[in-house]
């Protein structure tokens, strides 16, 4: 089975070529491959293949709102082995994968998601290195909520971009707090106000159009980086900030982002790097389950 291994500003990620949908991504499967020991390594799975392939294939019940059944669609999968609606450092490495390989010539296309259609400009790609805008969707506001880490409590925004967000900016978080957090420990949330689980972002106030973030995602655990997560960091600033809209440079452990919010919708802009491309033994792959 062939794969290509890249991240976007460090959130890694496996990507599984599968045009005619014959792979069988049980979750013990998903989680060895991912496993940073015993498989690949990696924060994640994307499965590439059209939308109406995966409907036909019954991985998709139905196809979401706004893909058609010859868009392309990200079949995303957590470290974990759960399925997530959306992971925007994934669409990113996703779309740059599809240039590089020559599966789309176009620049300008849309990746399904199961949180919808997530149209993709591709600025600039060659074999290792693209730079990747995603037009993110709605940013839809869930209330206040808040996490707990090492017995600091944070209040936070509940943020759906396609899936949970908790994003809490903290005046008294700098980046020298910040990097001192244990997120190796899951940190504690009101599960009553998240019933499938959220990816928990801690930020600081935006200063000079930026704001440093660290993420701890459902499925994965700490990654140094979470699309999404930016996308909801950036629109929680704002709102800390008093305003609806703006563009935020987010910084995280891998690199930085540039979020825009318009109109209640993100669009997030960053780098996707392909670092390797090689086969995955098919006598591992069997003996997984
Ligand atoms: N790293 C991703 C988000 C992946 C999904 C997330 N862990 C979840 O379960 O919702 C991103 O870049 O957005």
């Amino acid at each position: 089975m062939d794969f290509s291994k890249g991240h976007g500003t460090q959130n890694d990620f496996v990507v599984l070529p599968d045009l005619d949908v014959r792979i069988d991504l049980e979750p013990a499967r998903v989680s060895a491959v991912c496993d940073r020991q015993r498989g690949l390594g990696a924060d994640g799975i994307l499965r590439v293949a059209r939308a109406g392939a995966l409907a036909d294939a019954g991985v998709l019940g139905a196809l979401p709102d706004g893909v058609a059944a010859e868009d392309w669609f990200m079949d995303y999968r957590n470290s974990d082995g759960s399925i997530a609606e959306m992971c925007g450092n994934g669409v990113r490495v996703f779309a740059h994968y599809l240039k590089a390989s020559g599966l789309e010539s176009k620049d300008e296309f849309v990746v399904g998601s199961r949180a919808g259609a997530r149209p993709v400009v591709v600025h600039g790609s060659d074999a290792t290195h693209g730079d990747v805008t995603v037009a993110m969707g709605p940013i839809k506001d869930l209330g206040t909520s808040s996490a707990t880490i090492d017995g600091r409590v944070f209040a936070g925004v509940g943020i759906d971009v396609g899936n949970p967000h908790l994003a809490c900016v903290d005046e008294h978080v700098t980046a020298e707090v910040l990097s001192a957090l244990d997120l190796s420990v899951s940190p504690g949330f009101d599960p009553g106000f998240f019933p499938h689980g959220v990816n928990i972002e801690i930020v600081t106030p935006i200063h000079d159009g930026g704001v440093h973030m660290r993420v701890h995602e459902r499925g994965v655990g700490e990654t140094r980086s979470c699309g999404t997560g930016t996308v909801a960091a950036a629109a929680a600033a704002l709102r800390y900030d008093g305003r609806d809209e703006g563009s935020v440079l987010v910084r995280v452990l891998g690199g930085e982002v540039q979020v825009t919010v318009e109109g209640g919708k993100g669009s997030l802009r960053g780098p996707s790097v392909l670092v390797a491309n090689g086969t995955i033994s098919d006598a591992w792959w069997q003996s997984l389950v």
